[in-house]
């Protein structure tokens, strides 16, 4: 039996883990929904099944993961906001599968990420990291050792996104050649340029800074081939996921005096929340500067993804919009006011428009208006039909074959 909501907004019930910033819930309180739990941390196991078991929209940041196994356990999910840039925390397929469109920030935290970068970058070329590290142990090290200007030095990024691009100005600013490394030809602002393969760029670069999404191809794509290649004394940055370098080969050229520093943001395992410890094979190096995955934690980002995230979820819950979901076919929607409004979220197969046309004219329901993406894998079609038709209208497309989910607005 397909999922069927149609519910007034204080029944429709608000789960928002990691700390999701306070704005998001004034936004959806205003908003008239009233149902609305929120946690500091992210979950796992149980906790998160028992957490997600009722409820109509989930709200996460990078931390929770969202598997298909776990998604079977929340049958009532209507949407999932992460309020981040990442999604490879959630299997978009399987929540696409299950009529479940996934939401993010695309850029609300790109300038943050950017501006903690730049000053890593500085940071390592001076040393600083070792220095302070000494004179917290009440170690006095004035030297110009190991200690160089970044004007003129080549900064590599690999991965030239959104991110990317934004360190690369930034980097420009302060004198920085800038190259870089992306699978998708690229255009280069100010003087950047775009390099022909990983390796020249691992090659040229004085700082390598990685900026790629977590994807199969990224995994472990920094590991000891790779590091062998950066220049002797060069440093590394990684603030993009902890997956993306292989921390022991990290280690082993730290070790080894190949690489003079790092500043590592992001991990191949971090804690759930600020109550558990935190455990690494960089620790022991005073040249690297270890930061809490806090690249897109600063009070402007976080305002900023609270309110645009939980605006899309709204947008969604009252009007059907699906546009900027990033695992879903992608409908823009006027206003309905005045007409009922029903959303049908179906298996892309032969057939099933044909079904809910021909069962509404059975039924004698005037469609007043129709909405209909696809991509490959699922269809989404909004009807707006007459106020007085609304529950006929569910019943008949509820039970068309091939339906995943369908739900009334009013
Ligand atoms: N440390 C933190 O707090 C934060 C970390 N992030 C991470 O940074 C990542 C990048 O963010 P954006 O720049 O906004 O993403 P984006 O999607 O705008 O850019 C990613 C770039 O990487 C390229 N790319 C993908 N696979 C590649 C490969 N195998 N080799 C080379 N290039 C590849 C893409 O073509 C694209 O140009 C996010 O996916 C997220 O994981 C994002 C925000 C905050
Ligand atoms: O935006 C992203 O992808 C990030 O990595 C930031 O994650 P966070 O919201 O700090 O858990």
């Amino acid at each position: 039996m397909p999922a069927r909501l149609s519910m007034p907004k204080d029944k429709l019930k608000f789960v928002l883990l990691e700390g999701i910033h306070p704005g998001a819930v004034e936004l959806l309180r205003r908003d008239g929904y009233t149902q609305i739990e929120t946690l500091p941390k992210a979950l796992t196991g149980d906790e998160l099944i028992d957490a997600i078991a009722d409820a109509h929209f989930l709200g996460i940041r990078s931390r929770t993961l969202l598997t298909d196994a776990v998604l079977a356990r929340a049958p009532k999910l209507a949407a999932i906001g992460a309020f981040c840039i990442g999604t490879n925390q959630i299997d978009l397929r399987a929540a696409m599968r299950r009529g479940i469109p996934v939401f993010n920030a695309p850029f609300s935290n790109t300038r943050s990420v950017a501006e903690l970068v730049l000053a890593e970058i500085v940071m390592l070329m001076r040393g600083i990291p070792h220095k302070n590290a000494a004179l917290h142990r009440h170690e006095w090290l004035k030297s110009a050792e190991g200690s160089f200007e970044v004007r003129g030095k080549t900064l590599g990024i690999i991965g030239y996104g959104h991110i990317g691009t934004q360190v690369g100005v930034l980097a420009e600013h302060v004198g920085m050649r800038v190259v870089f490394h992306d699978i998708v030809s690229k255009l280069s602002l100010g003087n950047a340029r775009q390099l022909a393969s990983l390796e020249e760029v691992l090659a040229a670069s004085d700082v390598v800074t990685l900026h790629v999404p977590e994807t199969a191809q990224t995994q472990w794509m920094i590991g000891a081939a790779q590091i062998a290649q950066m220049k002797r004394g060069a440093h590394l940055i990684n603030a993009s996921r902890g997956t993306v370098v292989d921390i022991e080969a990290l280690s082993a050229a730290l070790e080894a005096g190949h690489l003079l520093g790092a500043a590592i943001d992001v991990f191949p395992e971090e804690p759930k929340g600020n109550d558990t410890s935190f455990r690494s094979p960089l620790t022991r190096f005073d040249n690297v500067l270890l930061t809490p995955h806090i690249g897109g934690s600063t009070a402007e980002a976080q305002a900023n993804i609270g309110v645009e995230v939980a605006a899309k979820l709204l947008r969604y819950s009252n009007n059907g919009s699906t546009v900027s979901a990033v695992n879903f076919p992608e409908v823009a929607l006027p206003e309905h006011t005045g007409r009922c409004r029903l959303l049908h979220i179906h298996r892309n197969v032969p057939g099933v428009m044909a079904a809910v046309n021909e069962r509404f004219s059975q039924a004698g329901i005037n469609i007043a208006a129709q909405y209909l993406r696809t991509n490959e894998e699922v269809g989404y079609v909004v009807i707006d039909v007459e106020a007085d038709a609304s529950q006929v209208a569910l019943e008949q497309l509820c039970s068309v074959e091939g339906t995943i989910r369908c739900r009334t607005l009013y």
